[in-house]
């Protein structure tokens, strides 16, 4: 095997049908290029995921850091459903049930069970409820919160009906929030305490069957704007319920807990191409 063409092994997980490739780059040590990580998430020619998860080494002495690719090969600080994954590997690899890890927006703890993996989120920033834009189809109410990711929400009356995919490319490139771009999420109201999401993700550049991030936030905004009562149960594209936990506060719950489904689909050992390995 020559030093460009290194066997690297994978471990494949799911959290709610939002798909991840996971290395243990505390061994490695690789530095991928964007179009490795593009070629390892393509559903045809590569493994296939939504994204990849890095392992590595935090910056103080036994912390673990996870780092976040989208499939475009972008860089994003977190991952909701990843963080969730993450957790779970870590996990499986022997280090207990209750965990703490780093991300670069912030310390994620999380605990692990049989059923699912919840994960307290970075405090929510930057909250701006009540924005409207122009769009395409007239004058948009919106909402932004950043959950460790920026993401905008949007209720609708009919989720099934909207083409999340124009309207989603849409308010992602919108001036508004450019250059960094946010996710889109699509939020239905279907109880005092639950909701329907489907969301457009920044870097997939498509809807996804769940982005954790994109839950949480449309849970907090569904408080914050609808009057939901915590913890709200959300149902996303892929049918999965997750969960979202805070204690009412002003103005902003400080704390928010995301649970749901988290589990190794499977395993194995990847040839990667890059001669910039
Ligand atoms: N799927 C994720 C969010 C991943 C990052 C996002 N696409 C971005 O670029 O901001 C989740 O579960 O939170």
């Amino acid at each position: 095997m020559t030093a460009d063409r290194r066997k690297v092994p994978f471990v494949k997980l799911t959290g709610a049908g939002n798909d991840f490739i996971l290395i243990d780059n505390r061994s490695h040590r690789l530095s991928l290029a964007p179009q490795t990580i593009a070629w390892l998430c393509d559903r045809h020619f590569g493994v296939g995921a939504d994204g990849v998860l890095l392992v590595e080494q935090g910056d103080q002495p036994g912390r673990t850091l996870m780092r976040y690719f989208n499939c475009d090969g972008t860089e994003a600080e977190s991952c909701g459903n990843g963080a969730r994954c993450f957790a779970r590997f870590l996990a499986h690899q022997g280090f207990g049930n209750s965990l703490c890890f780093d991300t670069k927006a912030g310390p994620i703890e999380a605990t692990v069970d049989a059923e699912g993996v919840s994960v307290k989120l970075p405090a929510p920033q930057e909250v701006e409820l009540h924005r409207f834009i122009s769009t395409a189809h007239g004058p948009l109410e919106v909402h932004f919160v950043k959950t460790g990711v920026p993401h905008l929400v949007v209720f609708v009356r009919d989720l099934e009906s909207v083409p999340i995919r124009e309207r989603g490319a849409e308010l992602r490139h919108h001036p508004a929030w450019s250059p960094a771009g946010a996710n889109v999420n699509f939020v239905q109201v279907t109880g005092s305490s639950s909701i329907g999401v489907r969301t457009y993700e920044r870097g997939v550049e498509d809807e996804t069957l769940a982005c954790g991030t994109g839950v949480a936030a449309s849970a907090l905004v569904a408080y914050l704007v609808k009057q939901l009562a915590p913890p709200i149960e959300v149902t996303v594209k892929s049918r999965s319920i997750l969960r979202v936990e805070f204690a009412p506060g002003e103005p902003l719950p400080g704390q928010v807990v995301l649970r749901g489904p988290a589990e190794v689909v499977f395993s194995g050992e990847v040839e990667l191409r890059d001669p910039t390995l």
